[in-house]
């Protein structure tokens, strides 16, 4: 790097020091810690997604989140052009950057990187990075220091979009890098257009069977509240009340996460929403579960991230099948789509059992969005979800291409029948369901058009299937690391003999199924296990707790 550039980093990496002793790393959510600890570490996370954008030639963005988590934590991760996360080959580099201790390190593992990656940093070309933020305080003197790491790499601007849901930011630089315009309003404006164009093409029969139709959202008291508060002012074919919009302290008792794991009510719902439709977003807004309140009871019946993955597929599948069913007695073989369903291990054994006996191919990812997304984007229609409510569906460019031209066709010599209807609904999915992210608001708006178009109340969907009862624990243990895992997670190959000594336990139970993994974003080891009581899933998850205690635990003794 010239000495112009040399000078300004200098200065401006002088005044973020990092706080000593802390090391963080970009783990499957960006870096994430306390807010007060994280100042340094923005203004390094801007100076690389500047470098990002330069290599790239395109918008990259930069979203300050620590989602579900409490409100005095903080964090931030990158978006790549395609809108997705960070391309993983930069993660290493990422960590590097933020644990250099000093300006001059810093600027030699620059200098080192851009020579590798082969990244002029001569500030010819003028690159752009969007950033944003959620609710959280501390978010606002974070995004300066988001700012300034930004525009300390020469050629490169900041455009600060300020408070957006996590699928927002995503949306906008993938939009923009799509020569798209990308502007807030944009996005309202796509996502309620083609909810239009789908509650348009409902069957006839179904159009006004569901009474007592009012949603009732939980906002997590984060940024996805004030963001659906605008978009349902846009759409005139749903009731929806907002909750914990903001005013109650962020994630405190609500929100998907809370939801999904306590399996309770949250803050501002009670006994008079039974019988309603409820839905719960998190801190950022990127993802989305369903629930209904049991009467005289704080409990909730979950409908979780795999029973909308199952309620898309059905849908996806019937559409499909529309297109290319029988015409004039023969099958029409122009185009076979491929449909994929990518889950993890944490996904209910009942959903993937129903997703395979519905013909579907069904394939398994690590845990952490950026593996499922990769995965379902090797389809020509991937759809992806985190038992915990992150997922989409994304469409490959060349079924769309397929899917357009196939619509013109329709269009001109089936007009009326189901077919064209097919395919404008297949169309519309594809610019309602966000194709950068999963995200809470547009998954919600195609979760309420199906279940329209399907008549369907919520109590219908629930039972697609029924899940097996669960049980998720966490273990503290002295070296996480020490685990490692093979085939998508489900099987530990090290420590040895840990492995056959859970396959031990798992088998005294009927239906059971348990596997042990390091989280990504703790510093636990966790253990999930499903059996056919409540009971059995507890008490399977309990001894396996008990054998990563003995194998790995701080008094281990094997
Ligand atoms: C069991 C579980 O819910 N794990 C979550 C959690 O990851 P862990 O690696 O399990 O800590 O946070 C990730 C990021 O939000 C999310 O992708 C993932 O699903
Ligand atoms: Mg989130």
């Amino acid at each position: 790097m010239n000495e112009h550039q040399r000078s300004i980093l200098l200065h401006s990496a002088s005044r973020f020091s990092p706080p000593p002793g802390v090391k963080l790393s970009y783990g499957t959510a960006g870096f994430r810690a306390d807010a007060s600890l994280l100042e340094s570490t923005v203004f390094r996370v801007g100076i690389l997604a500047a470098l990002r954008s330069i290599q790239t030639r395109s918008v990259t963005g930069l979203m300050i989140t620590a989602s579900h988590n409490q409100e005095s934590d903080n964090g931030v991760k990158v978006a790549d052009p395609s809108g997705g996360m960070l391309s993983q080959h930069w993660e290493p580099f990422a960590d590097a950057l933020t644990n250099a201790a000093d300006p001059n390190t810093l600027l030699q593992l620059m200098d080192d990187f851009a020579t590798k990656e082969k990244i002029s940093l001569e500030g010819a070309y003028g690159g752009e990075v969007l950033l944003a933020r959620d609710t959280r305080p501390s978010g606002v003197f974070l995004a300066e220091a988001a700012k300034q790491g930004i525009t300390s790499i020469m050629g490169v601007s900041a455009t600060d979009m300020g408070v957006m849901t996590t699928p927002q930011l995503h949306w906008m630089v993938r939009s923009r890098n799509n020569g798209m315009e990308a502007s807030e309003h944009n996005y309202y404006d796509q996502l309620s257009s083609s909810f239009r164009c789908l509650m348009e093409y409902i069957p006839q029969g179904n159009r006004n069977n569901i009474v007592n139709d009012k949603l009732i959202v939980d906002g997590s008291d984060g940024v996805g509240g004030e963001k659906l508060e605008i978009l349902k002012k846009m759409l005139s074919d749903l009731s929806i009340d907002v909750r914990n919009r903001g005013d109650g302290v962020l994630n405190e008792g609500v929100g998907a996460d809370f939801v999904q794991k306590e399996k309770v009510v949250p803050r501002g719902f009670g006994p008079v929403d039974v019988g309603f439709r409820c839905a719960s977003l998190d801190g950022d807004a990127d993802r989305l579960v369903y629930f209904s309140i049991q009467s005289n009871s704080n409990k909730i019946v979950l409908v979780d991230g795999d029973k909308i993955l199952s309620l898309f597929a059905l849908f996806i599948k019937e559409q499909l099948n529309i297109l290319t069913e029988e015409e004039n007695g023969k099958v029409n073989k122009s185009y076979q789509a491929r449909l994929g369903v990518v889950q993890t291990a944490y996904a209910n054994g009942a959903s993937t059992h129903y997703l395979k006996q519905l013909g579907l191919e069904v394939v398994f990812t690590p845990t952490g969005v950026k593996y499922l997304h990769e995965k379902a984007s090797e389809y020509d229609i991937g759809i992806y979800f985190e038992a915990n409510g992150h997922g989409t569906i994304l469409f490959s460019e060349s079924f769309l291409c397929w899917l357009e031209g196939k619509n013109n066709e329709l269009s001109s010599t089936s007009k009326g029948s189901e077919q064209p209807k097919a395919a404008l609904r297949l169309l519309a999915v594809s610019k309602l369901i966000n194709q950068a992210v999963g995200d809470s608001l547009s998954g919600l708006l195609l979760v309420e058009a199906i279940l329209k178009h399907m008549g369907w109340s919520m109590l219908i969907w629930n039972e697609l299937y029924h899940d097996l009862p669960s049980k998720q624990l966490k273990v503290k243990v002295v070296d996480r690391t020490a685990v490692s895992t093979a085939n998508a997670e489900t099987v530990v190959v090290r420590p040895v003999g840990i492995q056959d000594a859970i396959n031990a336990e798992t088998a005294k139970y009927p239906q059971g199924r348990c596997f042990i993994r390091p989280s990504g974003t703790e510093d636990v080891i966790r253990v999930y296990a499903e059996a056919s009581s409540q009971e059995a899933a507890d008490s399977l998850a309990n001894s396996v707790a008990r054998l990563v205690d003995r194998f790995l635990g701080f008094n281990a003794t094997e």
